[in-house]
């Protein structure tokens, strides 16, 4: 959201942008015109159930979404005012199903801003069918690769919960496609074109592509010394990263297979993911004899990294990730291989996406329970990253393309340029 206020911005268009206090010390740097863009900060309401202080998912596990999904829409009274004193001509949302009634209360129009994959979107939120029916994808989905198989269709029972007040997931996701004045999604047509044509047939209306809206690379701060010294030391495209978003906290078996997996890789690595549940650090929760088996090779940080500095370092050969549709974007426009292990649903699509659509990437096998083995996890960065594998040279021939293609010819920013023209327009 606010990598498209800061385009916005660029045209002359002034943007106040209601956050959580919490949030605001990771946004601020990250505006590149704070004459435009103003941070109006929102009191999160305490609601039973979220733990105090939480503020955004990144502080809570996801099962308690619901909770913090409450205290959100208990701010309504704050919107209102916002929106009262502002008058703005555009207000953009996605999680906020009540917006689009408080946008025409004050006269304005209202956007609907989704920042995961529109293939997610199509197979989940179809007018008039019911969350029970999505365990086969609708009549007319575009793509038989890109669904859930087998036990993953249970990740789909999250749309049927309570989330927030007296409205299920799917209900307010659906509320806010339905009754916004424009849908749009952080996406472009030359990677998902066939799931946007199916959710414009679907919701009969035009969708408006904002292509992937990244920060421009030349306007954030340098990569920590800690982060480039390290990585200096190693060979180029020979460093393995990995990292799980914002959002996912493993259980501490988890937690301890990943690591042994990066360790049977034989190849260095630097792991960023928050200490698993019951560990307060990185530290307690390693495996027996790890950190002296792997100390010239293998650090695990429990604390967030430069993520796109990183994966911008020459060193880095292989970037492992949940498959956020964030790291998506930024794995596809770097030249590191990639191998998925996506934690949610809507992450295993955007896998399928990358991995059987586009073949840009591997998907680490899952096992019976549900997790994936170390032998699985290395299996997965060795297919990519021995030399002259059939499926290495595969992915990464198809990687280098797509990326050539996306970055040579200004798709990019003619995306952005067109969607605020259309915006533009509209109001
Ligand atoms: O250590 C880190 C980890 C992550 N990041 C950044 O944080 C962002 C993470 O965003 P992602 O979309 O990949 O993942 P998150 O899990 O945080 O997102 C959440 O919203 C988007 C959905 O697609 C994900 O499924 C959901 O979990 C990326 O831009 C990444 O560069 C860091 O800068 N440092």
């Amino acid at each position: 959201f606010l990598h498209l206020a800061n385009k916005l911005a660029e045209k002359g268009h002034k943007i106040t942008f209601l956050l959580p206090k919490k949030a605001l010390k990771q946004l601020e740097p990250l505006n590149l015109f704070p004459e435009c863009i103003v941070f109006h900060t929102l009191t999160i309401p305490s609601v039973d159930g979220l733990p105090d202080g939480a503020q955004t998912t990144a502080d809570i596990p996801i099962t308690l979404g619901g909770f913090l999904a409450s205290a959100m829409d208990r701010t309504r009274g704050q919107v209102e005012e916002a929106v009262r004193l502002g008058k703005p001509d555009l207000i953009f949302f996605d999680f906020a199903h009540w917006i689009p009634e408080v946008a025409k209360e004050y006269g304005a129009k209202c956007v609907n801003f989704l920042t995961i994959s529109a293939a997610c979107v199509a197979i989940s939120f179809v007018p008039g069918r019911s969350p029970d029916e999505l365990t086969v994808p609708p009549p007319g989905y575009p793509s038989s690769k890109v669904v859930l198989r087998g036990q993953e269709t249970n990740f789909l029972s999250f749309l049927s919960y309570p989330f927030g007040d007296g409205v299920t997931f799917y209900e307010r996701i659906m509320t806010g496609l339905v009754k916004c004045d424009v849908i749009s999604i952080r996406t472009c047509q030359e990677i998902e074109g066939i799931f946007c044509d199916f959710i414009e047939r679907e919701f009969q209306r035009k969708v408006l592509l904002t292509g992937p809206m990244l920060p421009e690379p030349d306007n954030i701060k340098p990569l920590e010394d800690r982060w480039h010294q390290w990585l200096n030391r190693f060979e180029p495209g020979s460093v393995v990263y990995c990292s799980l978003g914002s959002q996912i906290i493993l259980e501490k078996e988890e937690f301890q297979e990943l690591c042994l997996g990066m360790e049977l890789t034989g190849l260095p690595f630097l792991v960023a993911v928050k200490p698993p549940k019951g560990a307060s650090t990185i530290q307690e929760a390693l495996p027996e004899g790890f950190e002296d088996r792997v100390k010239e090779r293998g650090v695990v940080w429990g604390e967030g990294v430069q993520q796109p500095l990183i994966l911008a370092h020459p060193s880095i050969g292989c970037f492992v990730s949940h498959c956020g549709f964030g790291s998506m974007w930024e794995s596809l426009l770097n030249d590191c291989q990639i191998v998925f292990i996506p934690h949610l649903g809507e992450q295993i699509f955007n896998t399928r996406l990358m991995s059987e659509e586009l073949e840009v990437s591997v998907e680490v096998k899952r096992e019976e329970t549900g997790w994936f083995s170390k032998e699985n996890i290395s299996g997965a960065v060795r297919s990519v990253m021995d030399n002259d594998t059939e499926l290495g040279n595969l992915v990464r021939r198809n990687h280098a393309k797509l990326k050539e293609s996306l970055l040579s010819s200004g798709i990019i920013s003619g995306y952005a340029n067109k969607y605020v023209e259309a915006l533009e327009k509209l109001v």
